[in-house]
């Protein structure tokens, strides 16, 4: 675990010197690929969607990355977009490419860490090193290193390419889909890293009562709602699926988050299954990489590296969703 500090790597934890607090860095590439190569929301423009042309670095392990992953599968984007995984284990070189631990290579330049991608845009790169990355092979540049607004790109830039309609992020559920995210981010996505990778009891307990002051509002909210903005399967249910599929094998021990598991939660447990069962997802789901990385790499919380066998888990069990009004994934006209 590391940054580039101009461009040179340093092995270094997290600074939570100040008040034990975990607090993630903000992603610095922040371009779109629109379908016309027009700019997006922020950023430079220039980077048109066209089949082949950029590159998804993941970790299997990632919840960021793994949005992108489903939001490219369940987009057509399988033959459109090709990937590099990276190795589970992360340790003091960061993310690497070693196929020993899960990787499939660099499938560009054969690098051996992540950070030279990073470098290769910009030898003084100073910054963290994170998965999902976007890379445009044309330009040679990087087009995003932010989850949130790369699975965006993946729901509409690309529609001319492959002919999907079906939308995540629809224009009338927006409101509701963004104060979904906007309350579920920092009490769950986050919260959880809030309370793994806090070094105070006090930072530890705050970021814990949120995360399970929230999973309790979640739970009673999938009681009435077959998905979270409703009638519809949107970015917000996929958001929350890649923490919650995460949660009992990694973050109730590893994290501490160890109030409730998901299995406890009758409405979420049941939800979490009907997403995994969603055509395409389980592939994307990886629970070798998923336990490995986090119980093998981060030698602060777990010094042994030793990975639980447990837990054992039926996500292919039914589910009683169907109980609740739903329509599936909206379509655009
Ligand atoms: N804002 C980013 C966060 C990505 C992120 O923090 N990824 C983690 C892996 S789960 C990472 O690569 N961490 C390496 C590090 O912080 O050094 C996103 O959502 O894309």
């Amino acid at each position: 675990m590391g940054l580039l500090i101009e461009g040179r790597w340093h092995d270094q934890w997290y600074d939570t010197a100040k008040d034990g607090r975990f607090q993630r860095e903000q992603a610095q590439r922040r371009h779109w690929i629109t379908a016309d190569g027009s700019a997006g929301p922020s950023g430079d423009s220039g980077f048109a969607a066209e089949a082949g042309r950029y590159h998804l670095y993941v970790s299997l392990a990632c919840p960021w990355a793994h949005r992108t992953l489903i939001l490219r599968t369940l987009k057509g984007l399988d033959s459109v977009i090709d990937v590099s995984v990276v190795s589970w284990l992360m340790r003091e070189h960061g993310w690497t490419f070693d196929p020993q631990f899960g990787s499939s290579g660099d499938a560009l330049d054969s690098f051996t860490f992540l950070h030279q991608r990073y470098t290769a845009e910009d030898p003084r790169y100073t910054g963290r090193v994170t998965v999902p990355l976007l890379w445009d092979k044309h330009r040679q540049r990087i087009v995003s290193n932010e989850s949130a607004e790369i699975i965006r790109m993946f729901n509409s830039a690309f529609d001319d390419v492959t002919g999907s309609r079906l939308d995540f992020y629809p224009e009338p559920l927006r409101a509701k889909i963004d104060a979904l995210n906007d309350r579920i981010y920092p009490r769950v996505n986050n919260g959880v890293y809030r309370a793994g990778f806090a070094t105070t009891q006090e930072a530890y307990e705050e970021a814990f009562d949120e995360v399970f002051g929230e999973l309790d509002w979640l739970d009673q909210h999938l009681a009435e709602h077959r998905y979270l903005a409703g009638e519809y399967l949107t970015e917000a249910d996929w958001r929350l699926f890649t923490t919650l599929i995460r949660f009992d094998p990694v973050y109730h021990g590893h994290f501490k988050c160890n109030l409730r598991r998901i299995t406890d939660y009758p409405q979420l447990s049941n939800w979490l299954r009907e997403l995994y069962q969603w055509p395409g997802v389980a592939e994307t789901v990886d629970f070798t990489h998923i336990k490995g990385h986090y119980y093998a790499s981060h030698a602060t919380i777990n010094p042994t590296g030793v990975i639980p066998k447990g837990p054992a888990q039926n996500l292919l069990a039914a589910h009683n969703r169907d109980r609740l009004e739903g329509n599936g994934i909206w379509q655009r006209n």
